[in-house]
């Protein structure tokens, strides 16, 4: 008889650098810029959805935890707690090549808190800078921190045991449809959309003096560092000519900043959160007639 169908939720916690990002991007299979996307159930944002035959694994942003020395630092604390809850598994994330250490001890500790509802996984990263033996005491040392579902090691980087964590992150989802129709969630139209909106507030009343001039290309739409409810939009404004780029900025750059609130307020119509809209003007000469250059452009 074939398996049933999981589907649900999953998400990566870990000290910084210790290869989240990197990992839920092998795991997902192809590079994915973070969407604003946000399922029924959580209001967090999605960071990469994983398909696969018998499962959809949707993996979902967490803040960085700290230790709360403030009350922001304990409001930020409790958003971390709640995405915890509310998804399906967790994975602990250590780096094979740095000791154990107090900064993943405070985060176990935190994580015994929902173990008993939520299990989590031990997940050692980037065993390909250490030798096998290395790895082995790693795993050791990890059990020590806290009690686990389970505990593997991976590396994203040559890709050793991705499809195995795969396996016991789907292990633990309920069984359940697609929660997004396959393919749904690639950003790419998102971006292109905000783009848009941008060019349109900028060429909003220069139309005659920058017909065709101007390209818009967003970098990176990141969820603000701390915050769940704002994102990060960083976005090139591309002119031909520098007496272009002092049109757009404007006197002592007045009219950039009224682009950005208004590019702004619409971005935030579209993607239903809070934005932070980080604008540059570049002067690209004659990127109309560069193929590579309007290749980058998105045209
Ligand atoms: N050699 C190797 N390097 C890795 C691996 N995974 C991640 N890295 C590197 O480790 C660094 C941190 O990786 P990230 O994926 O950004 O780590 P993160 O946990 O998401 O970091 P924060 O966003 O700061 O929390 C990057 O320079 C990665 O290239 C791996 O499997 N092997």
């Amino acid at each position: 008889m074939a398996e049933p169908h999981r589907s649900g939720f999953a998400c990566f916690v870990g000290r910084p650098n210790a290869g989240k990002s990197t990992l839920t991007n092998a795991l997902v299979g192809s590079k994915v810029a973070i969407t604003s996307s946000k399922p029924q159930t959580t209001r967090h944002a999605i960071r990469g959805i994983v398909h696969r035959d018998d499962a959809q694994l949707v993996i979902i942003d967490t803040p960085g935890l700290h230790r709360p020395r403030t009350l922001l630092g304990e409001r930020l604390n409790d958003i971390v707690h709640s995405t915890w809850s509310e998804v399906d598994v967790v994975g602990l994330c250590v780096p094979a090549n740095e000791k154990v250490g107090p900064g993943d001890r405070f985060i176990a500790a935190e994580l015994k808190k929902i173990a008993k509802r939520t299990p989590v996984i031990g997940v050692v990263t980037k065993t390909d800078l250490v030798k096998p033996e290395q790895v082995a005491e790693q795993l050791l040392a990890l059990q020590e921190v806290m009690e686990f579902a389970e505990l593997i090691p991976v590396s994203a980087v040559d890709g050793f045991q991705v499809g195995a964590l795969s396996d016991l992150l789907v292990r633990h989802l309920p069984e359940g449809p697609q929660l997004y129709p396959g393919g749904e969630l690639t950003d790419e139209p998102e971006q292109t959309l905000v783009a848009e909106l941008i060019r349109e507030a900028a060429l909003e009343g220069v139309r005659d003096e920058l017909p065709h001039s101007i390209a818009v290309t967003v970098e990176e739409m990141l969820p603000h560092e701390g915050r769940d409810d704002m994102i990060d939009v960083h976005a090139f404004l591309y002119v031909e000519r520098p007496s272009q780029k002092g049109i757009i900025l404007g006197h002592k750059g007045e009219r950039l900043k009224d682009v950005g609130a208004r590019a702004r307020q619409q971005i935030e119509g579209l993607l239903g959160s809070k934005v932070y809209l980080d604008l540059h003007i570049k002067v690209a000469k004659e990127w109309q007639r560069d193929p590579r250059q309007l290749r980058r452009l998105g045209f």
